[in-house]
């Protein structure tokens, strides 16, 4: 995958495109973006995942942005192991808060990326005030010699629906879930990994440098722990310790996640740490860059009276990852 932007790229002649922020790169989004690639593939010309960053919201809504589900970065690697052949950055700005929605289409969509497919949801909204919809892009579609694909909305009913009711009640009676990435950040940050995965496609994860702790795990606990970096506006679960597994170069290993503050050690006041313990795993991390995935959430974070007694936890914690990876 190429990643263009309006400064560095020569313009494409013909293209498809799809459009977002695609924060997650969910079922909703992979469905838009796999059908970029296939209707591309078909007429013989590039697709291309136009997005971005920094989230919209940043700019548009001053502090208020959501925690996000994934880094730039992150959603990156996502776009490429879909097959997309290139990525549009819009880098977002105030300018480009302000750019009405017909300017965008004539210029990007039209100048630089000669649009022939645009494939967005029914949703999608775009230019200054969010005033673009799917109406706008149908009406200047003929005069600007593409066609607008609007009609793959991602919805899940049954028994994922159901589940999702359970743990927000307010959606308890919709019988349908329509996949966002506002829903999928709710989810993470009540922990419930499970169904993140459901809607995500694939399990919750954070990419990240080690760095170093305090220097217990290992030494008095027994139980040395990678902690991973993560950048201040991403969405986490709530505290607790959770079955995951950690990516390590070319290597998966199982892993106990713990996210907290290390209540025991630090009562009042801890920095929020997520730590993982890979088993099967022996050998240096500090500095590596590292994935650490999260599957179920195991338990909340206690505070123990004393290390012995934490130790006991974590052994059971690592027989209960070994249970649920099996
Ligand atoms: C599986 C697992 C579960 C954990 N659960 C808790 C917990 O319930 N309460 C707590 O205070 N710390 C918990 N921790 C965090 C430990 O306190 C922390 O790993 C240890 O103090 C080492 O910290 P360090 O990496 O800064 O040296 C857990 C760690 C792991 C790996
Ligand atoms: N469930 C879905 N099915 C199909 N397309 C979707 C779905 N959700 C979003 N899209 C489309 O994907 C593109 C990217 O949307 P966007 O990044 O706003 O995602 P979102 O999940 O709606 O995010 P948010 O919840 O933050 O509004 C848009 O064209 C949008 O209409």
């Amino acid at each position: 995958m190429k990643l263009l932007t309006p400064a560095t790229q020569t313009p494409l002649a013909a293209s498809v495109v799809t459009i977002g922020t695609f924060d997650g790169v969910h079922l909703g989004h992979r469905n838009l973006l796999e059908h970029a690639k296939r209707r591309g593939d078909a007429l013989g010309i590039p697709s291309v995942a136009i997005t971005f960053n920094p989230h919209p919201a940043t700019i548009v809504r001053g502090g208020t942005a959501p925690a996000l589900i994934n880094s730039f970065e992150e959603r990156l690697a996502l776009f490429e192991e879909l097959g997309v052949d290139y990525c549009y950055l819009v880098e977002f700005d105030l300018a480009r808060s302000q750019e009405l929605a017909s300017d965008f289409v004539k210029g990007t969509l039209v100048g630089d990326l000669g649009a022939k497919v645009v494939i967005v949801g029914p949703d999608f909204r775009f230019g200054s005030k969010r005033a673009g919809n799917v109406d706008l892009l149908q009406e200047m579609a003929g005069d600007c010699g593409f066609v607008v694909e609007s009609d793959l909305l991602v919805k899940l009913v049954g028994e994922i629906a159901a589940s999702v009711g359970k743990v927000l009640p307010e959606l308890q009676d919709e019988g349908e879930v329509v996949v966002s990435s506002t829903l999928i950040r709710r989810l993470i940050s009540l922990g419930s990994v499970e169904l993140a995965h459901r809607l995500l496609g694939r399990d919750f994860y954070i990419v990240g440098l080690v760095t170093s702790g305090d220097g217990r795990g290992g030494s008095e606990l027994g139980y040395p722990t990678a902690n991973v970096s993560y950048q201040d506006n991403r969405v986490l679960p709530v505290d607790g310790v959770y079955a995951g597994w950690v990516q390590y170069q070319q290597s998966r290993y199982m892993a106990a996640v713990s996210v907290g503050t290390r209540p025991t050690y630090y009562p009042k006041e801890g920095n929020r740490l997520i730590e993982a313990f890979l088993l099967d795993f022996d050998g240096d991390l500090y500095g590596r860059e590292i994935q650490v995935g999260f599957t179920h959430f195991l338990r909340p974070q206690k505070t123990f009276s004393n290390s012995k007694e934490l130790v006991d936890q974590i052994e059971l914690d690592v027989e209960d990852v070994k249970v649920k990876q099996r």
